[in-house]
């Protein structure tokens, strides 16, 4: 007999549940966040038996198994005086007893979008053989070279042999690529190609794009699930811990800051400056600095900076360089945007196949600001910069360890989610549990550097460098 698997009412017993609040359900002190369900506009799709039931390797005992009513809390620090509750909290990620797709009915689709990441080969890896071997599925497709890839080309199939050794390798082997989205040709291509289940590897713009698939899927009332596995070097994509490959991104920096550190530590008044990878937000750039300890000055795109004048970058600089001789200076590449003097050309501001800002170069600029700043203040006294852009080098690289298991988790919790019925769902964790959450929200939630919270004021008191006048 079919249980409504997102009926987390039914599931705990009616007469548990308080109220329905749109979006939510609210039993006792949990506000839970509704997760779509292709039973929400297919009532009457069969439920099958998880074929986990009968796999020599996990031999299922009771808790194996995640009930409808497990739950992820979404905060897991409050006073209890302030927020009582009800609390807010996202469905378990993991195995269902009973599932939605018969699996050898299954024709599920891959496709990386976006900028490279490290670890994308590795969730592509882990979706195949989770989809092979956990659940038997034995019609699986990489879609090569993001969106434009669904209508634009044949997809490649897919088993355990064929990504036997992927997870050692940067990038990610189906091809990526930026633009190119267009939902009837993607939605068509979907549907005739027969996929049911599609897996969809991307930062927040893919997830924007995600979100008009699935509701166009919906519209259309077909029996496909949609599941995102959020990808992005940036680490900008809100609500859960951190994205995949991030990690491994930082411990690249932290290898271009060390260069830096060598360099300026070796030279008379020497200044190490590096460039770091974040459009709009700081994370790489601040995790660098935290964890090298050898940065002077981090500058990112959440706190406005300048260069001249009481407070600012060259007084400070000059005050290290005495104490010092050297200094290291990070800097985000979305940073001092708006204090880099734009030509009749940088006027119109560029953007990429996405949509995305391209920026101005911050590191270029600073680097012969310096330059100039020093041969005005102290003509006759030795000084270098050595300036590092280490680009795509921080994110064209395989995974490291911890960030290898971290997708692999993922990829497993997107295929359970999706064998379960639900769809429109994104995976990762929260509070360190792996959770899903509706991808409408991820789409819309960013995560960016929060200055006024204890990790700024930390790399401040690394630094000592100056507020900027947020004092
Ligand atoms: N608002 C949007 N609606 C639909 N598709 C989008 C949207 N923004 C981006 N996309 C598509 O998502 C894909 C990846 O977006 P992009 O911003 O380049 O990378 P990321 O997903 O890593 O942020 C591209 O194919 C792009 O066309
Ligand atoms: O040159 P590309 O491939 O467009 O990528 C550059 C951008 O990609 C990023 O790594 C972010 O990419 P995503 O938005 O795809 O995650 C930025 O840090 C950088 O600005
Ligand atoms: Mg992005």
């Amino acid at each position: 007999m079919a249980m409504p698997a997102n009926n987390a009412a039914a599931a705990c017993g009616d007469h548990r549940a308080d109220s329905s609040e749109e979006g939510y359900l609210t039993i006792r002190n949990i506000k839970l966040q509704r997760l779509p369900h292709l039973t929400d506009y297919l009532p009457s799709l069969e439920t099958y038996p998880n074929p986990v039931d009968n796999n020599p390797f996990f031999h299922p005992v009771s808790e194996f198994y995640i009930n409808p009513s497990d739950v992820v809390l979404r905060q897991i620090l409050s006073d209890g005086f302030l927020s009582p509750g009800p609390h807010l909290a996202y469905h378990r990620a993991g195995p269902r007893k009973r599932i939605y797709f018969e699996p050898r009915g299954v024709r599920a689709a891959i496709v990386t979008c976006g900028g490279l990441c490290p670890g994308m080969n590795t969730v592509i890896r882990e979706l195949v053989v989770g989809l092979w071997e956990l659940y038997e599925v034995r019609e699986i497709f990489g879609v090569r070279a993001g969106y434009r890839g669904f209508y634009s080309g044949e997809a490649v199939e897919l088993n355990p042999k064929m990504v036997h050794g992927w997870h050692r390798k940067g990038g990610t082997v189906l091809e990526t690529s930026r633009g190119g989205f267009d939902l009837d040709k993607i939605v068509n291509a979907i549907q005739d190609r027969g996929f049911n289940q599609v897996y969809i590897i991307g930062g927040d713009g893919t997830m924007r794009g995600m979100v008009e698939i699935f509701n166009e899927i919906k519209r259309r009332n077909l029996n496909i699930a949609v599941a995102g596995i959020p990808k992005t070097v940036d680490n900008d994509v809100g609500i859960i811990d951190r994205s995949f490959g991030f990690q491994t991104a930082v411990e690249m920096a932290q290898q271009a800051i060390s260069a830096a550190h060598t360099e300026a530590e070796s030279a008379v008044n020497g200044i190490g400056l590096v460039k770091l990878m974040g459009r709009s937000t700081g994370h790489i750039a601040l995790h660098a600095t935290l964890s090298s300890r050898d940065v002077d000055c981090c500058l990112i795109p959440e706190n406005d900076f300048y260069l001249e004048g009481r407070g600012g970058l060259f007084e400070f600089l000059e005050n290290r360089l005495k104490d010092n001789g050297h200094a290291v200076v990070v800097v985000a590449e979305g940073a001092g945007q708006d204090i880099i003097p734009k030509t009749d050309q940088s006027h119109v501001e560029e953007k990429d196949e996405s949509g995305n800002p391209v920026f101005l170069d911050v590191g270029g600029w600073l680097k012969s600001e310096l330059k100039n700043w020093w041969a005005m203040d102290h003509p006759k006294e030795l000084f270098t910069v050595k300036y590092i852009d280490p680009t795509y080098m921080i994110r064209a690289v395989p995974a490291n360890a911890t960030d290898n298991l971290y997708c692999t988790l993922l990829a497993h919790s997107a295929i359970h989610g999706a064998m379960a019925g639900y769809t429109g769902f994104v995976c990762g964790p929260i509070n360190g549990n792996y959770a899903y959450i509706p991808v409408e929200e991820v789409a819309h939630a960013k995560n960016v550097v929060n200055t006024r919270d204890h990790k700024w004021a930390w790399v401040r008191s690394i630094t000592n460098q100056p507020d900027f006048g947020r004092g």
